[in-house]
């Protein structure tokens, strides 16, 4: 049985205070559920995070790494710097990286690169815009993005790999793609997964995002190729966030 895993993805919001209080609801309630958690601050916040959640079995991931292993890339944030930090995931390829950073793929296995070096786990982030959608390129775009990957990667270094689905046009949108919906890009996922390797295929984690609040999160997270979310608004109000940790039960 694969581990239901439900992760908060911040993006760029939060300060010292408002963390602390998020941080706390989350320490406090943790221990109650049986997903795994894991909350992605921005870079400033992650020690705060790994101060908060250290004795509370919550992971800690970062939005993005950079491409570059040091020296003089300035403004960059290295994979080897994260995990010196405590940190133990890193996304990588959002769609917001994707759209407003440019993040191609040729970038994206460099940057998976780096964080498979410095012992991180990689989430690749995945997903189709509503135009592709619409012109029935769903599983096509989604596969080649995951492509690169599995040709870059040895299964070894895979088995550290979280995928995520997130259609574009249901991020921040209120619009989600059904539980049906999305559990035929999870299938089509794990079957391009076993042409690697079967039982890999079996042990991935497949997180859907993309509004994922309390109130559809079961529904979703009861398909049987859906292990759990990748949270983004709902992730900054505790109750939800934990409400939404529950449905992965
Ligand atoms: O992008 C997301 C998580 O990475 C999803 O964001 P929302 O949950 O706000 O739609």
């Amino acid at each position: 049985m694969r581990q239901k895993r439900v992760a908060g993805n911040w993006k760029m919001n939060g300060d010292q205070a408002q963390n602390a209080a998020l941080l706390h609801a989350i320490a406090e309630q943790a221990e109650k559920t049986t997903a795994a958690l894991l909350v992605c601050p921005p870079f400033p916040y992650l020690l705060q995070a790994v101060a908060a959640l250290q004795t509370t079995g919550v992971e800690i991931g970062a939005q993005d790494c950079s491409a570059y292993q040091e020296g003089a890339y300035t403004g960059e944030v290295s994979a080897r710097m994260l995990a010196d930090l405590g940190v133990q995931w890193v996304l990588i390829g959002h769609s917001e990286r994707r759209h407003y950073h440019g993040e191609d793929n040729a970038l994206l296995v460099e940057k998976g690169r780096r964080a498979v070096e410095a012992g991180l786990k990689p989430i690749l982030c995945v997903g189709e815009t509503l135009a592709e959608r619409e012109q029935g390129l769903t599983q096509q775009v989604v596969a080649a993005q995951i492509a690169p990957f599995l040709e870059h990667f040895t299964l070894q270094e895979l088995a550290s790999f979280c995928i995520a689905y997130e259609p574009v046009w249901a991020i921040g949108t209120g619009l989600t793609a059904t539980p049906e919906e999305a559990q035929a890009v999870h299938a089509a996922i794990r079957a391009q997964l076993a042409e690697v390797d079967a039982s890999w295929a079996e042990q991935v984690g497949v997180l859907y995002g993309g509004s994922v609040k309390a109130d559809n999160a079961a529904s979703l997270f009861s398909m049987p190729d859906i292990d759990g979310g990748l949270i983004g608004g709902a992730s900054l109000d505790a109750g939800q966030f934990l409400a939404i940790a529950n449905a992965a039960e």
